[in-house]
């Protein structure tokens, strides 16, 4: 451990540290000296001056064992902490370095807590993988300075905390490839399978799939798929469609899955995400069975297990997505590719009425969805970025009959059906 750990810091001035305040990261360094006159940066701005802060960095070199520490920690630390710590999301990176991010949580001890947090913290660096950083503020109150806690607590070596420039980056897209989307069946399995002794049900995951896959074969008829935040209509057209085309109806994740859904719903975004891409891989198998004799409408497909990780991975504004045309947008080689995918947007408020018009239970994500303007808003845009093939979008604020003439338009249009 120490020595992973020596390797880690060898780079940490390289590193720069990213806490959520508000749903969107402000950003500081670290330098062995200062140059320059001190400038906190703003996340210690409203720390009082006989407050501490903490930093928790995940750093297991096992993915979904670090992962799945990550996503229990915090509930650890929520239960643990005394109240007023203010837990929040941070992490750290090395500037555009693909696969540097370091998860973990920023918090403050008040002058009277700071015994019993650390000895929650001491007790956690002993027995986890975590890496525990202390910052104080100096006589003055001009100066923050980071100690490392793994190292002896005689010769801290001591770093002064620099403010840092936004980089090009949000820190989640440097991890974001094979973590929260995945490219191939190959990469999404081996989540699962290293999952099989924590979570029994992922064998009978991946017992559904087929024994072999080819993503080239042309379906002899169409292939459409129906993609929109939850309540914007894609039961209502889905079923309509099926009905106007005598086409046959799939749902990705597919009705095979269902009984496990919740179960993995519950688990941290590596293996969620990894769930709903074999999910894709199934549907993919009964569309090739299904595409042989008549044409195929599916409910949900690539673009929503993409465009809800990405707009879950990154947060603040739309503009710390990924950019248009980055690698994260690409259709992964290995899936069957749909003849069109229609994209169905509804204005927030009119979404809203048919959410409470139908008054179902919502996942977490839709419930997100109703609170997080920015949320949503990222969803939408992850949506549109997705290519090959990218969805065409359809307005469905008129009625239903009328949203499915309009379907029906685009898909002769572009199925010759
Ligand atoms: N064009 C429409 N005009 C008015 N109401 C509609 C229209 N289409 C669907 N609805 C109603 O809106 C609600 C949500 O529709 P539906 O269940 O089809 O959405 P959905 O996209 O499948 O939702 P989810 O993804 O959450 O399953 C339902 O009560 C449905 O009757
Ligand atoms: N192919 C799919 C289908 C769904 N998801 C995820 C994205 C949302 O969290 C949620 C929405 O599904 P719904 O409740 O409307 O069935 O499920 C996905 O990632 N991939």
């Amino acid at each position: 451990m120490a020595r992973h750990l020596k390797l880690l810091v060898q780079r940490w001035s390289s590193r720069v540290f990213s806490v959520e305040v508000d749903g969107a990261p402000r950003y500081f360094g670290v330098r062995e000296q200062l140059r320059g006159e001190p400038v906190p940066p703003d996340v210690f701005s409203e720390v009082q001056k006989q407050d501490r802060c903490y930093s928790l960095l995940v750093c297991s070199g096992d993915r979904v064992t670090g992962d799945r520490f990550h996503w229990e920690l915090r509930d650890r630390l929520q239960t643990q902490l005394p109240p007023g710590s203010g837990l929040r999301s941070m992490s750290s990176f090395i500037p555009d370095q693909k696969g540097s991010l370091l998860k973990g949580y920023f918090l403050q001890s008040q002058a009277g807590n700071s015994s019993l947090i650390e000895d929650i913290l001491t007790d956690l660096e002993q027995r986890n993988p975590v890496l525990v950083c202390s910052y104080s503020q100096s006589e003055d109150g001009q100066q923050w300075t980071q100690c490392l806690w793994y190292q002896s607590e005689e010769n801290p070596v001591r770093f002064c905390v620099v403010p840092s420039e936004t980089p090009k980056h949000h820190p989640s897209v440097l991890n974001m490839i094979n973590s929260d989307v995945f490219y191939s069946l190959e990469e999404a399995c081996d989540v699962l399978k290293q999952c099989g002794d924590i979570i029994p049900e992922t064998r009978s995951v991946l017992g559904m799939l087929p024994s072999s896959l080819d993503a080239r074969r042309k379906p002899d008829f169409p292939v459409i798929v129906i993609e929109g935040l939850d309540a914007t209509g894609k039961t209502t057209l889905t079923e309509s469609l099926r009905d106007s085309l005598g086409a046959t109806l799939l749902r990705s994740p597919p009705q095979c899955l269902s009984a496990w859904r919740g179960r993995f719903d519950r688990e941290p975004p590596l293996i969620r995400r990894a769930f709903y891409a074999v999910g894709n891989y199934i549907t993919a198998e009964q569309i090739n069975q299904e595409a042989s004799k008549s044409p195929v409408i599916v409910d949900r497909f690539w673009h929503s297990t993409a465009a809800y990780a990405i707009a879950t991975a990154v947060t603040g504004p739309v503009s710390n997505l990924p950019h248009e045309g980055a690698e994260v947008y690409r259709w992964p080689g290995d899936l069957l590719q749909p003849s069109l995918v229609i994209l169905l947007t509804l204005d927030p408020e009119e979404r809203k009425r048919r959410l409470r018009s139908r008054g179902l239970m919502k996942t977490d994500e839709e419930e997100e969805l109703d609170h997080n303007k920015l949320f949503r808003l990222r969803v939408e845009e992850a949506y549109r970025r997705i290519v090959g093939p990218a969805c065409t979008a359809l307005d469905a604020s008129p009625s239903a009959d009328l949203v499915l003439q309009q379907a029906l338009l685009l898909i002769r249009a572009k199925c010759h059906l």
